[in-house]
């Protein structure tokens, strides 16, 4: 295996992880985008950044995307090479928006455009490789095939399928100005948790893995609980009530409460408003699925979140520079 590009960009998406039930598997892909350029050179590893992490990142070959990179390159045999990278990164870190992912997942996606072989460094290596290092899939497999992803993992294998997200998805971030490591939210959670908390998560991940897989139509039948109210105003009414349930747990975000006590308040507050919000990834992000009233933006605003209209990204790590620009891994 040689490297057969010396100058090549990618581009790759801000990720949601759990979307409430879906703790360690469900995963969506936002628009809201990193983008990295590489110079394979002779010479040291240099690093510029520019935007989130910049001062704060390391830029020299401890830097996290330059080690995916490399661990990519070795992955497949090819040769390791000086490095000069210009990061361009928009995903806040430690905030439950997927940056860690995003970071691994476009060092790979390098390494893949560098050897310039479509065969080497395919979606599933990068899932592979991805979920490796961060322990769970959730948020590589969105920053991997966009959209809406469940995602899980077998004896260390990982799978993941992905669905096209309905249009009834209108995420709204609210954005604090703390961060919290994933490694610390994590760190609060249980070994063990009652059988009926697992109960009542299966089944909502499950109905939100119907509703995203459900198209525009919605599920065949459902009853929710919602009296009809005409024709259109009914599915409308319907999907809503269904969504709000779908977006319930009971595995993580109560547990988390202490470490994030404002975010948890928050999803709480938005739901009482009838907003789908959950916590994203492991915070202290929250998310609403769909469209806020603006009244409650304003609030939220003044309240000091950053509020934030970030639709689904349909595609997830792209290549923009080199001979495979454009081919999916
Ligand atoms: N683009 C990047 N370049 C270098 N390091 C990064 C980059 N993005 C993330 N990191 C590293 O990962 C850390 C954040 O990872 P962490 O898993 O704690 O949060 P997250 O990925 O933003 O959130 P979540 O996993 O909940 O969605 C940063 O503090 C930084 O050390
Ligand atoms: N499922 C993970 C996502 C954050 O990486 C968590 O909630 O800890």
């Amino acid at each position: 295996m040689r490297l057969r590009d010396d100058f090549v960009a990618v581009t790759v998406p801000a990720t949601s992880a759990n979307l409430g039930p879906g703790f360690d598997s469900m995963g969506l892909a936002l628009d809201l985008h990193d983008t990295v350029s590489v110079h394979a050179i002779t010479g040291p590893t240099s690093v510029v950044v520019e935007g989130e992490g910049a001062g704060r990142v390391p830029e020299d070959d401890s830097n996290m995307v330059v080690r995916a990179l490399r661990l990519a390159l070795d992955h497949v045999g090819a040769p390791q090479a000086g490095i000069r990278m210009h990061c361009t990164n928009r995903i806040p870190h430690g905030h439950g928006l997927g940056s860690s992912a995003a970071a691994l997942v476009a060092g790979f996606a390098l390494a893949r455009a560098l050897v310039g072989d479509p065969e080497a460094l395919r979606a599933q290596d990068l899932l592979q490789l991805g979920t490796d290092v961060e322990g769970h899939p959730d948020n590589v497999a969105p920053a991997v095939l966009g959209g809406a992803t469940v995602a899980w993992t077998e004896e260390g294998r990982a799978g993941a399928v992905r669905l096209d997200p309905p249009g009834f998805l209108r995420p709204v971030a609210f954005i604090p100005s703390f961060s919290l490591a994933t490694s610390t939210a994590r760190a609060v959670l249980p070994g063990t948790v009652p059988h009926a908390d697992g109960v009542f998560n299966v089944s909502r991940a499950a109905l939100l893995a119907a509703l995203l897989s459900s198209g525009e139509k919605g599920p065949a039948a459902a009853l929710s609980g919602e009296v009809a109210a005409g024709e259109g105003g009914a599915r409308a009414t319907t999907m809503h009530a269904l969504l709000m349930e779908a977006t319930r747990d009971r595995l993580h975000q109560e547990y988390r409460r202490p470490s994030m006590e404002s975010s948890v308040a928050l999803v709480d507050w938005l739901r009482e408003a009838g907003c789908p919000a959950v916590i994203s990834g492991a915070g202290p992000t929250v998310l609403s699925l769909e469209a806020v009233p603006d009244a409650v933006l304003a609030e939220a605003g003044a309240a000091g979140w950053e509020v934030r209209r970030l639709p689904v990204a349909l595609e997830g790590v792209r290549q923009t520079r080199g001979r495979l620009a454009g081919v999916r891994p």
